[in-house]
């Protein structure tokens, strides 16, 4: 893969559209600011159409110097592209549905009209001074050969970029590239990708776009965003890296500390099982796993958890063998014999299912001193 590839992270506007979330300005700083300072080059900060506050706070993270491009997201209208005018933004984002059916049951329109609007609102961001980034929502349901009009469209009234979104996520892999390539080879712009989650398939999509020719992938810190989300930035940055080797600039090591930023300023809880950064993603409890982690920690491993700064831990319980067992007994200082430990092990396997949970340290030596042979039954 030759080309570059850009994140554009899109927490603070598709991230921020997830039903129930609002972050106050002074989340939205500081959001950007962990973005910026892990080495995000490209932010989507806000739609200046939603008025002065939403402005307020675009025109404060760009007094903030991030060294940064910010893109503003708006509809392609002439208020729209007012507002976002009069932002400080490098980029102004103008979105179109493309698919009839979005054209016909939102707008009254149809795909005629839709490509007689590129050219106009392209041109008045233009001598505006701004660059242009050209939005095709719910591509994935339009009509392929349409895009590619609306592409050479968008190109040839001066965008630098056009954004395919798969509005609702229903996209594959297999199809996306498809389809990117088709859109690669009818225009030489930067190419975006806009993944959403609704099958679990943002961050495959993500990789296929750009294995196909996308320049660029709108991401969300911990997939925030409409319904089931964005391709998560944690999962693309990791994911370039690992299956492609590619390195998208980002700080590895700073991810958890932004998911826990996000996930605090979001209310949305990060689950235990989230890839990359949930908080149970490099512990282990069975066994034969633990057995071998103990040999050698890459039997497990995918990649090395000290690329996010994280360790390896692992836990007691019902799926624990007696390697397992032993290892947290010596971190204790308890040694079990041969009898005692399989009788150990069954008390731990109780205890997980009655507390449904690992037993601690307090609690593992209490278990072992029950577990201990009766001297008088000694031979
Ligand atoms: C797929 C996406 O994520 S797109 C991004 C969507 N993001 C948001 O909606 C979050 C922020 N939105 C808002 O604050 C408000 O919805 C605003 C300020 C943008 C607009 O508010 P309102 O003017 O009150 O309109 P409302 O949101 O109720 O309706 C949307 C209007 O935009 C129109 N519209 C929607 N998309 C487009 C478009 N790309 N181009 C032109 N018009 C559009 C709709 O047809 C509707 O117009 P109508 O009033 O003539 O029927
Ligand atoms: O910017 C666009 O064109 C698409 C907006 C979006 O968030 C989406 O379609 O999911």
């Amino acid at each position: 893969m030759p080309q570059s590839f850009t994140i554009n992270d899109t927490t603070l506007r598709d991230g921020e559209q997830t039903a129930g979330v609002a972050f106050t300005a002074e989340e939205k700083l500081a959001i950007a600011e962990v973005l910026a300072g892990a080495g995000v080059t490209e932010i989507e900060v806000g739609i200046p159409a939603m008025g002065e506050a939403e402005l307020d706070v675009i025109r404060e993270i760009a007094r903030r110097n991030l060294g940064v491009t910010l893109m503003v997201w708006g509809r392609m209208t002439g208020a729209d592209i007012a507002a976002s005018l009069a932002s400080p933004a490098d980029i102004v984002h103008l979105a179109i549905p493309v698919s009839d059916l979005q054209l016909a049951a939102k707008l009254g329109r149809d795909r005629r009209w839709a490509l007689e609007q590129i050219a106009p609102h392209v041109l008045r961001v233009l001598e505006g001074g701004k660059e242009v980034s050209v939005g095709m929502e719910d591509a994935s349901r339009a009509d392929p050969n349409f895009l590619c009009r609306i592409a050479e469209a968008a190109q040839r009234a001066g965008a630098r970029r056009l954004r395919f979104a798969d509005t609702l996520g229903i996209l594959d892999p297999f199809a996306t590239a498809a389809i990117v390539a088709k859109l690669r080879s009818a225009v030489d712009i930067e190419l975006e990708i806009h993944a959403h989650d609704d099958l679990g398939l943002a961050t495959a999509n993500t990789l296929a776009a750009f294995r196909a020719g996308a320049s660029h992938a709108s991401t969300t810190v911990n997939g925030l965003g409409e319904r089931a989300g964005n391709a998560p930035l944690e999962e693309v940055v990791m994911a370039m890296r690992h299956i492609h080797g590619i390195d998208m600039g980002v700080l590895s090591t700073a991810l958890p500390a932004i998911s826990l930023r996000v996930e605090q300023a979001s209310g949305r809880r990060v689950a235990a099982n989230k890839s990359i950064v949930g908080e149970a993603v490099f512990t282990h409890e069975a066994g034969i796993h633990v057995d071998g982690l103990l040999k050698d920690p890459h039997t497990y491993q995918g990649f090395d958890p000290a690329e996010l700064g994280r360790t390896h831990r692992t836990v007691l319980g019902k799926h624990s063998g007696s390697h397992a067992v032993l290892s947290a007994c010596a971190a204790i200082g308890c040694v079990p014999d041969r009898t005692q430990l399989p009788r150990l092990l069954e008390s731990i396997r109780r205890f997980a299912m009655d507390t449904k949970r690992s037993p601690d340290e307090s609690e593992l030596r209490n278990l072992y001193l029950e577990t201990m042979p009766d001297p008088a039954f000694q031979i």
